[in-house]
């Protein structure tokens, strides 16, 4: 038997979800999920974001998620990351949150777009010096060849944080992820796991149960 058949996916203790409790809006069953999470895991706001390349083939990787709220979901990162080149071609997306420590999965599709460049410098500029160096070192996903080659672009933005404390890198950008269906995923251990999927309906949202 392979040896990854024994791990444990979720604890013993697991949280109850009644769908007919649920509020009208996902993003306010995601924030409470959220904060919930926040009280069982690390980094309960990183998310896996998905994107289409150029040939339709899929790509995905963590992003963390910098607000939520009727709008929306946003994150934040480099169009002129890989990822920013894909979401300029193609704005369709799916984030997928997943906290073990809860059995909660939710699952979103949706269409991310650009912030304003206010917005976008405003939420470069609130992140810590560290992050700011890591972003204006550039070249992000680009092939590295020499070690030495990053340190001293690492320097050189070190350098730029410390005398320009305003500087954004080009291209940063938050982008809002508008929803179209949200579905919320409450694993329990008899594997009857309730499901219940937000799709917008005009203003408002249309929620059913899935089967497991
Ligand atoms: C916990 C965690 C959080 C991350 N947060 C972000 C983020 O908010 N924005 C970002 O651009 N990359 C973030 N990354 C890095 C991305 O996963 C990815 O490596 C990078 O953005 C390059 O992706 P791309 O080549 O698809 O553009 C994070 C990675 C981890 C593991």
């Amino acid at each position: 038997m392979s040896p990854l058949r024994g791990w444990p996916s979720f604890p013993d203790e697991l949280p109850d979800f009644d769908p007919a409790g649920a509020p009208e809006r996902p993003d306010a069953l995601f924030l409470a999920w959220l904060a919930d999470a926040g009280e069982h895991a690390l980094a309960p706001h990183a998310t896996i974001l998905s994107t289409v390349d150029f040939d339709g083939v899929p790509d995905a990787r963590v992003v963390i998620l910098k607000e939520v709220d009727a709008a929306g979901w946003q994150v934040a990162t480099s169009a002129l990351s890989p990822k920013g080149r894909q979401l300029a071609a193609n704005p369709r997306v799916a984030l997928t949150s997943f906290w073990p420590q809860r059995a909660r999965q939710v699952r979103i599709r949706g269409t991310a777009t650009p912030a304003t460049d206010e917005i976008s410098a405003a939420d470069f500029r609130e992140r810590s010096p560290a992050s700011r160096v890591e972003s204006l070192t550039g070249n992000q996903s680009e092939v590295l060849t020499d070690a030495a080659e990053l340190a001293r672009a690492v320097r050189a933005a070190e350098h730029r944080v410390a005398a320009e404390p305003d500087a954004v890198p080009a291209g940063w950008t938050r982008y809002l992820i508008t929803a179209d269906t949200v579905e919320f995923w409450q694993g329990r251990h008899d594997r009857q796991h309730i499901r219940l999927r937000y799709t917008r309906q005009g203003t408002g949202w249309h929620t059913e149960r899935l089967w497991p």
